[in-house]
């Protein structure tokens, strides 16, 4: 039987002491000029961007939304098998979840990477084909980092708490094969603390350091489950880190992704 996903991301994590997701958000646009000409010109980046960094990467996360085209998708699956080869786990940060036909599709795209991000609004039928998938890792929105997450995560309920509070019960039941996380932003620290309270079982994936100005030692302290599994995401404070470096834009996202991982490792704590 295959090794399930957090006991891979554990050993990964031990490996190169690092609980750095590294985002690869690689918006055509912000690519260096240098590269623009390039057949495929996310995957020249990416490449460069994985030789940089993949050190100090506990997983990539690549967010399709920057993938959403052939050429696109070309990329992305170079990209997935490169990080493979330098033995880094995949994350694909796709929200998914529909009727259980579509999700059943969806879900195929876990043949390629090992672990996705789900959108539990439409209830547990519209996650099971990912949650079936007992080596992958299945991480489900549950307080998300951006302002308009309080329109309705924070929702008070009538049979008491919040929605977000719901989710993270409900992912806990849906965690029959221990592949089940969640996602909680590093910009509501004190949420953050309070599910993780709520929810010690369950590795988190903390994205909304960075860019996103979220709170680094809360990311660590409450992200990060008892035996030190979790994630700590940041995307475009690491790969566009040498924006204006022109081709030395590489040596910038390492220095970048080396640095966010030390500054992690001062809170995390012995007993991890
Ligand atoms: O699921 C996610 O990864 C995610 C959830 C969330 O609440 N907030 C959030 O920023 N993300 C993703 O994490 C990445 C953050 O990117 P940076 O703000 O550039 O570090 C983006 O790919 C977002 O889509």
């Amino acid at each position: 039987m295959a090794t399930a996903f957090f006991d891979r991301l554990a050993d990964r994590i031990a490996t190169i002491d690092s609980v750095v997701s590294v985002g690869l958000d690689s918006q055509l646009d912000r690519l260096p000029e240098h590269l623009q000409d390039h057949d495929l010109p996310q995957w020249a980046f990416n490449r460069r961007i994985i030789d940089a960094t993949h050190e100090h990467a506990a997983c990539y996360k690549p967010n399709a939304a920057f993938y959403e085209s052939a050429d696109g998708w070309r990329a992305l699956r170079e990209t997935i098998a490169y990080a493979h080869g330098k033995d880094v786990p995949v994350l694909l940060d796709a929200k998914r979840a529909d009727i259980g036909n579509t999700t059943r599709q969806y879900a195929d795209i876990l043949d390629d990477v090992d672990a996705i991000t789900v959108n539990p609004y439409m209830g547990h039928d519209s996650l099971q084909p990912f949650l079936d998938r007992a080596d992958k890792g299945v991480f489900v929105l549950c307080r998300t980092s951006n302002p308009g997450r309080t329109d309705f995560q924070d929702l008070e309920l009538d049979s008491g708490g919040t929605l977000y509070e719901r989710v993270a019960d409900r992912a806990v039941a849906w965690n029959e094969h221990n592949n089940v996380g969640l996602v909680v932003g590093a910009t509501g620290p004190d949420e953050l603390e309070a599910i993780r309270e709520q929810v010690p079982s369950l590795p988190f994936l903390v994205p909304g350091v960075g860019a996103q100005g979220g709170d680094a030692k809360a990311a660590v302290e409450h992200g990060l489950r008892d035996d030190g599994v979790g994630l700590v995401n940041s995307s475009r404070g690491i790969i566009f880190a040498g924006e204006d470096k022109g081709e030395d834009f590489a040596a910038a996202a390492g220095q970048s992704a080396k640095q966010l991982k030390q500054r992690l490792n001062q809170y995390r704590g012995d007993d991890e």
